[in-house]
């Protein structure tokens, strides 16, 4: 196996800053191919500015992303191919309904129109939105609307998923049979890196994270090396700090 065939994202020295903040300040990350790798981090710790970088969104101020060993700055339209993305807070086209979305998404990427229909057919009946197909994006529920934007990240079958808060806002049933297709991608060869704050989901779903905070990673390895023998959310809290104590001022007491 080579050394691209090995790390399916190699993340070196990379920063953006906007104005006098450094919203990320250095990162350096590789990411093993086939992993199912959860970044995590407090608020504004610089995990979607990364992602962004990673996926070819957002140049970078300095510093190098290599797709199995492509080049996401230097070559983005190769980049770009083997990356799936679910960005948080992009928009999508939906004013087009789910079905027509994912069909250009997937002629977007270049494959001919009876493959994405085909493919198009088969991700929304995984998804369970088989009976939506034919309403606009823009009528859809938030849940529903993340799973759509699943689909159409996952049409021209990439390499590496990249997912910012993929399971916000979806029910819990429908989070499971994500979390089961992302298990079967990643079985199958592929890389899944997600953000999450829901410290259980990470250490449940899985097998690599790391902790971000003030744009660098403190820690990052397996879920068990990170957690070293307590739960990720204690490892979380002890590394990145930040929990109050006390009940918030008096005015807000009743009783
Ligand atoms: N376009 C922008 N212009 C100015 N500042 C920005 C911009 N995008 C991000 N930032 C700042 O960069 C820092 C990192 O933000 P980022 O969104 O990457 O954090 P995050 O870890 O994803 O946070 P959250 O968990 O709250 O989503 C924050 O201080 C944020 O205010």
């Amino acid at each position: 196996m080579t050394q691209d065939d090995a790390v399916a994202v190699a993340i070196r020295g990379l920063h953006k800053r906007f104005g006098a903040k450094a919203a990320v300040d250095g990162i350096d990350l590789d990411v093993p191919s086939g992993s199912f790798y959860g970044l995590v981090g407090p608020n504004g710790a610089g995990k979607t500015t990364t992602l962004n970088m990673v996926t070819g969104l957002l140049r970078p101020d300095a510093g190098q992303v290599l797709i199995h060993g492509v080049d996401m700055w230097r070559d983005p339209l190769a980049g770009k191919a083997l990356v799936g993305v679910l960005s948080d807070g992009v928009r999508l086209f939906d004013r087009l309904t789910g079905e027509q979305l994912v069909e250009y998404a997937g002629l977007l990427s270049g494959m001919d129109r009876p493959t994405a229909v085909e493919r198009t057919h088969d991700l929304l009946n995984l998804l369970d939105l088989a009976s939506a197909g034919g309403t606009l994006v823009v009528d859809y529920s938030a849940g529903m609307t993340k799973k759509i934007a699943l689909a159409a990240a996952m049409v021209h079958a990439p390499r590496v998923l990249v997912l910012d808060e993929p399971f916000e806002s979806v029910d819990p049933v429908s989070a499971a049979n994500i979390r089961d297709i992302l298990h079967g991608y990643v079985r199958g060869g592929g890389t899944v890196i997600v953000s999450s704050h829901v410290m259980d989901l990470v250490e449940r779903m899985c097998d690599h994270v790391a902790v971000i905070t003030d744009g660098h990673v403190v820690v990052a390895g397996t879920v068990d090396e990170v957690r070293a023998g307590s739960t990720l959310e204690d490892r979380f809290v002890e590394l990145v700090g930040g929990r109050r104590v006390g009940e918030g001022p008096e005015w807000l007491r009743h009783s």
